[in-house]
């Protein structure tokens, strides 16, 4: 898969009056090289109109696009990826139904997960939540930086951080090893979106240098 640093995921309840689109691509125009569809509340129709509109514009910018939980959604919108949970179909499946090209994430939450995921052929992994978070409601208790350090220690394949991250925090996250991370809320919740997006990659550049 494409390399990427920073990964958004939407989060419309966080940006009311605020267009799904226009948000995810001022994310885009601030760095943001993932945009991830994460949309637990709406029917599958709105769900498949979502996702087509945010295919057009991550297409636009040439940055990657993946769906969460639906892998028929994905399929249909020429997504260029899916993420899945621990309680989803095994990645084995997940691979059979998406072919060989589609990038498929999944979540990991302790370093077994990690090392199955590895072997089944994941192409990226989620890890966390390494802090407390509001933004997911069947959330585990947090992994806390030292998962990271296990994952840096033990796992090949790309990862990224999630779960509570903010700018307040971000230092520990990259002094812990990761070199990506992903967020909800310290994104979509801004009043500039885009200017957000640019200083936490610079703050990300910081903390590496
Ligand atoms: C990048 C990334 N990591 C983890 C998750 C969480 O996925 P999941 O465990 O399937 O939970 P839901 O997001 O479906 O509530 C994610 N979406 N993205
Ligand atoms: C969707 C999600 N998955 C998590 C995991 O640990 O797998 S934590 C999380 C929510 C991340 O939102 P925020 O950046 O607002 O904390
Ligand atoms: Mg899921």
């Amino acid at each position: 898969m494409k390399e990427f640093r920073l990964y958004a995921i939407t989060g419309e309840e966080f940006h009311p009056g605020k267009e799904l689109v226009n948000v995810m691509e001022q994310a885009i125009l601030g760095g943001v090289d993932i945009v991830q569809l994460r949309d637990k509340k709406s029917s599958k129709i709105d769900v498949l109109k979502k996702a087509r509109k945010l295919r057009e514009v991550t297409k636009k910018h040439g940055v990657t696009f993946i769906v969460n939980d639906h892998i028929d959604v994905a399929l249909a919108v020429g997504a260029d990826g899916i993420h899945v949970g621990q309680d989803d179909l095994p990645l084995d499946e997940v691979r059979r139904i998406v072919g060989p090209d589609m990038v498929i994430g999944i979540s990991t939450h302790q370093i077994d997960e990690a090392i199955q995921a590895e072997k089944g052929g994941a192409d990226y992994i989620g890890v966390g939540p390494i802090f407390p978070t509001n933004s997911k409601e069947d959330v585990v208790d947090p992994v806390t930086t030292s998962y990271i350090q296990q994952i840096e220690a033990e796992i090949s394949i790309p990862y990224v951080a999630i779960g509570g991250i903010k700018r307040h925090n971000l230092k520990q996250v990259m002094d812990a090893g990761a070199k990506r991370v992903c967020m909800i809320t310290e994104i979509v919740e801004a009043d500039d979106v885009k200017a957000r997006c640019e200083e936490i990659i610079n703050l990300m550049e910081e903390a590496t240098t």
